[in-house]
């Protein structure tokens, strides 16, 4: 979006234009929402998607290998949204080697991964700071981190006028409000997220999430904060023991309607359509989110049996198998570091899995080698 996204300066307009923009009023932070008939199913299908999705997590040993394939995925999704050209093993592979053909991309996903840790620190740490504006600010600074976000007011609040689709506020698909607004608002929907409101957790933070993005607070990457605090948000409340929830694949399948729900809300008042498109995304979310823990499980397990099968198996080898769903890119000095060994175990280890299939060479080269689970990598991208 941030292409279409632009920075109102008013001496850059005519008047028409100028009287012709008024921007759109923020829908209430606490609305009138029951959740009954149609929405307490979608409801309740989308709470019971969230607790087998709580189960599958704790189904591996690691909780570690699902975060570091669904962070990442979600990253990498999340700046597809926006644009960004990278793929999972694009960041893999930086990871592993410290080197990439698109560093800028590569690092607008870093940044969220980084941004996403920083948040969940934060919020577990009793001398961190709450899921609050002050963090999102945070979230933010990280997330615009580099060269790309050097111009977007990395960590602050805008204190101009924005917009969304078009090439000025008079014809933007929509004006969020004016910049003297935003911390009031920020700090009203906070407030509210904190409240006791007796609306179901998932309903809050669907509308925390439409509301967020109405104030539109920075000047670029509040899809990617808003989304973020969704999954923030169902690990604070307890629905998750882990951020599992990712919700940017299910957006995109359906993106045009994403936009569309959230503008009605804004325009016609319509919570109850936005709310069943989000409770319907979250199902879908977390439904993902089982069949890819349990395709995982299913790839490692049965990788595992083959390597302590293997009459030339080694510990290192078993090692270097466990440590892969977390490391998917490596090179033989990398599993050196990781395990702790002399490069000759190491070596022998990489070459087991490359022999049995598990690893494959990437580069083709002789030297400064670069290995890839590529079966996982598959797996986290098709899926
Ligand atoms: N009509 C709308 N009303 C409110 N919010 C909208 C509307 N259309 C899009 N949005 C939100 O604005 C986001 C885009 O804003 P922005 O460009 O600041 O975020 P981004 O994170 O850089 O981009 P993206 O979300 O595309 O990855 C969309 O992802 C969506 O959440």
């Amino acid at each position: 979006m941030t292409r279409e996204t632009g920075t109102y300066r008013a001496s850059t307009y005519h008047d028409e234009t100028v009287k012709a923009f008024v921007p759109h009023p923020l829908p209430p932070a606490n609305p009138p929402l029951t959740v009954e008939g149609d929405l307490a199913e979608r409801h309740a299908a989308a709470a019971e998607a969230i607790s087998r999705l709580r189960v599958a997590g704790a189904m591996v040993p690691d909780p570690g290998w699902f975060l570091y394939g669904f962070v990442r995925k979600e990253a990498v999704l999340s700046s597809q949204i926006e644009g960004t050209q990278a793929t999972l093993r694009d960041v893999a592979t930086f990871e592993a080697t410290s080197s990439t053909d698109r560093p800028d991309d590569v690092e607008e996903v870093c940044n969220y991964v980084d941004g996403l840790r920083h948040a969940r620190s934060a919020i577990i740490d009793p001398a961190g700071l709450p899921l609050s504006t002050r963090l999102l600010c945070d979230v933010h600074r990280i997330l615009m981190r580099g060269v790309r976000g050097a111009d977007k007011l990395p960590g602050e609040i805008r204190r101009s006028q924005n917009w969304i689709g078009g090439s000025r506020p008079g014809n933007a698909r929509f004006v969020p409000p004016p910049h003297e607004e935003v911390a009031p608002a920020l700090a009203a929907l906070e407030k509210w997220v904190h409240s006791d409101d007796p609306l179901p957790p998932l309903v809050k933070a669907g509308l925390a999430h439409v509301q967020f993005e109405t104030i539109h607070p920075f000047l670029d990457g509040n899809g990617r904060i808003g989304r973020m605090l969704v999954t923030l948000l169902v690990e604070h409340w307890g629905l998750l023991d882990q951020p599992l929830l990712y919700l940017s694949v299910a957006f995109k399948r359906r993106q045009q309607a994403y936009y569309t729900h959230l503008a009605a809300v804004r325009t016609e008042g319509d919570w109850e359509g936005w709310t069943a498109f989000f409770l319907d995304c979250v199902a879908d979310a977390a439904n993902d989110g089982v069949r890819i823990a349990q395709a995982i499980h299913e790839l490692t397990h049965r990788d595992r049996e083959r390597v302590v099968r293997h009459d030339r198996a080694t510990i290192a080898a078993v090692q270097l198998l466990d440590r892969l769903p977390s490391t998917p890119v490596l090179t033989v000095p990398k599993a050196r570091e990781l395990l702790g060994i002399t490069a000759p175990p190491a070596r022998k280890a990489v070459d087991l899995l490359e022999q049995l299939g598990v690893l494959r060479e990437t580069t083709g080269k002789q030297r400064d080698r670069v290995y890839a689970y590529h079966a996982y990598l598959e797996l986290l991208t098709e899926s």
